[in-house]
């Protein structure tokens, strides 16, 4: 007789469920409260109930803990001067959605080895995403795999829908019962259609199948998300950075009857992965802000050096500070791009 089930399974290895994980790496009553106010910040934006600029920043994935700590240390100190009209969101990035195959990061493969440890990836992630709490950053991450939000999305203040997952049916139901606000990118072809119909699908109830907080597989029933936006992140024909790309964001969300709050990527195919590009297109979006409320954030990829290296490559031979994945700016560049908006958004609180 042929054999028909897990033919093309080659391993299986226990995860701890979510309660175990989560009561092995247990987060305080101040870093709870820190997550909701960060939560409840990052709505009043979206709402437009506060003018502040939502500056979701950091590294393309965290690959190196020590490199990502003093990234998260410098933007807590960089945080304490632009506050008031600016808040930023450390990018804490450790599912990489890949386009064919590659690194798929830090909770699939912590040892950068291909050995896949994915219990020791999560542990790995909620410990870390915890430091930066602590550090009174508020962190964003993107949700790849339906089982992981479980396991950290209580430290998780924003996260995202990359442009590959947008369409996917099982990340809008996913999205539809997560507690923080979320961004939906526009899809790889620069479509914007993909990300309006996420965040309608996402913010009306759903049922699907899921994990419970014990590892057991339910039907989950949600009330739906009411804080998705749209994230502009360029596409195949180009970018989707310019002010009459903006405007057509705008009419598309006011005539679907969503909110118009527009978030825009600086990287991706907005700048076609040239990191060099990004202060010039945040400058563009600080710009629009002054006078579009529905510009209500940017992102930008960053990491304490410039540039990536390739990957893979032995572990010790990387150099520090430097992404595995896409080319970020350097922290100079960074920071001198924050405190130029922060002066250069002024009137809006004057
Ligand atoms: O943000 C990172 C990348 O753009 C994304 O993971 C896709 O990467 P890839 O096209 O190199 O696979
Ligand atoms: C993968 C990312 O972006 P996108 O989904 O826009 O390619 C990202 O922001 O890390």
């Amino acid at each position: 007789m042929k054999n028909v089930t897990d033919i093309n399974i080659t391993s299986k290895t226990l995860l701890p469920s979510p309660l175990e994980l989560c009561g092995e790496i247990t987060k305080s009553e101040a870093a709870e409260q820190f997550v909701a106010d960060s939560r409840e910040a990052i709505n009043r934006i979206i709402f437009g109930d506060d003018r502040r600029l939502l500056v979701v920043v950091g590294p393309c994935s965290i690959h190196d803990l020590e490199a990502g700590r003093e990234y998260a240390r410098k933007l807590a100190e960089l945080s304490k001067k632009v506050s008031d009209r600016i808040l930023p969101v450390m990018r804490v990035y450790f599912e990489k959605p890949r386009t064919t195959v590659g690194w798929k990061g830090l909770i699939m493969d912590p040892k950068l080895d291909g050995t896949s440890d994915i219990p020791e990836g999560l542990r790995i992630a909620r410990r870390f995403l915890r430091e930066v709490i602590e550090m009174g950053v508020p962190t964003a991450t993107e949700l790849l795999d339906p089982i992981t939000p479980q396991y950290i999305a209580d430290l998780v203040c924003w996260s995202a829908i990359g442009a590959r997952t947008t369409e996917s049916q099982t990340h809008r139901q996913m999205a539809s019962g997560l507690s923080m606000p979320l961004g939906f990118k526009n899809g790889t072809d620069g479509g914007l259609d993909v990300a309006i119909n996420a965040i309608k699908a996402a913010s009306q109830p759903q049922t699907f199948l899921g994990v419970d907080n014990e590892g057991r597989a339910n039907a989950l029933t949600t009330s739906g998300n009411p804080s998705c936006h749209i994230v502009l992140r360029g596409g195949s024909k180009g970018p989707n950075y310019g002010a009459d790309d903006v405007a057509q964001a705008r009419e598309q969300l006011e005539a679907a009857g969503l909110t118009p709050a527009i978030m825009t990527d600086c990287n991706h195919a907005n700048s076609g992965k040239d990191p060099s590009k990004q202060p010039a297109i945040f400058e563009e979006i600080v710009r629009q802000s002054l006078t579009d409320p529905s510009v209500i954030g940017a992102m930008v990829e960053s990491n304490l050096n410039h540039g990536s290296q390739t990957f893979p490559q032995p572990v010790e031979d990387l150099e520090y500070g430097v992404s595995i994945t896409d080319a970020c700016i350097d922290w100079a560049t960074t920071e001198a791009m924050l405190l130029k908006a922060h002066a250069d958004l002024a009137p809006l609180f004057s």
